[in-house]
């Protein structure tokens, strides 16, 4: 495995993704896609509904294959599940039989810690994202806000070099969404990963990314790639405000609306 800090954390290469459902139908969901993400960039993926966005995110944890083109992750061809990858979803994946501290301790348990080891690093952890006090609630005691807490202790506890979410805040009510969103930048900011974020909220992409990746209605390829020159440590929800958030969003804006044929 190369440790050259040069070599990207993610690279898709001329990849095209074709599903053949069971009546024999064919759908390409992505079609010569080439991207790179740098190590510890915070990337950003938007695109009309139902492009492929979610696909992509299959191919680099290698749920699936791609049809043509190759899927690396640190240099080498994706071959299975990589324990450096770590998600978020939309949907938490705690388990409801178990409280707070054994959700978090998952993780480490199945990578092979000590069971008291685990558990430390849960509390740890558990107390890092604001959850203390609530060690041994089990998920239907928490709000929508506190079960996404869990969630990315249960991701961050792992200490993944790369970090893959989608719409993972998509359920949560505004002010606990720009809320998580702060939590994540300074918990992404210590942790040096490498992230991609689907998301269908533009304003969400600009505000938390390096860079903004707008794909093309399906089968999805690369639109535009902005850079997000805004300045870090960024604050939401003042971020927002700024003119320079604003010219991205208006840009952004006007590329998606011409793809899903409202231009
Ligand atoms: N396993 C599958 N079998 C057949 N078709 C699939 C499969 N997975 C995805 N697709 C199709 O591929 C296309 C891209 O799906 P994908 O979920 O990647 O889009 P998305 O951009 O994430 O969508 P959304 O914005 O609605 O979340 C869609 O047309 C979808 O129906």
């Amino acid at each position: 495995m190369t440790d050259d800090s040069a070599t990207p954390a993610i690279a898709l290469d001329h990849v095209s993704c074709r599903f053949i459902s069971a009546d024999g139908k064919a759908t390409l969901a992505l079609q010569d896609f080439s991207r790179t993400v740098e190590r510890g960039k915070f990337c950003a993926v938007v695109g009309p509904t139902g492009c492929g966005k979610s696909t992509t995110l299959s191919l680099i944890t290698g749920l699936l294959k791609p049809t043509t083109g190759s899927v690396r992750v640190m240099g080498q061809p994706v071959d299975g599940i990589d324990p450096r990858i770590g998600f978020v979803f939309q949907n938490d994946a705690i388990f409801p039989w178990r409280n707070v501290i054994d959700n978090v301790a998952a993780g480490p348990l199945f990578r092979g810690r000590e069971p008291a080891r685990a558990k430390e690093m849960a509390e740890a952890w558990v107390h890092r994202v604001g959850l203390a006090g609530f060690e041994r609630h089990y998920s239907h005691q928490l709000s929508g806000g506190m079960r996404k807490r869990v969630s990315l202790a249960q991701t961050f506890v792992n200490s993944p070099e790369i970090l893959l979410m989608d719409e993972p805040f998509s359920a949560l009510d505004m002010q606990t969404r720009t809320v998580m969103q702060d939590e994540l930048l300074q918990l992404w900011a210590e942790s040096g990963s490498s992230v991609v974020f689907v998301t269908h909220d533009l304003e969400e992409a600009i505000a938390l990314a390096d860079e903004v990746i707008v794909l093309t209605a399906r089968p999805a390829t690369v639109k535009k790639i902005y850079g997000i020159e805004l300045p870090r440590p960024r604050v939401m929800p003042g971020v927002r405000y700024e003119d320079k958030f604003i010219a991205y969003a208006r840009s952004i804006w006007d590329d998606l609306r011409a793809d899903a044929g409202m231009g």
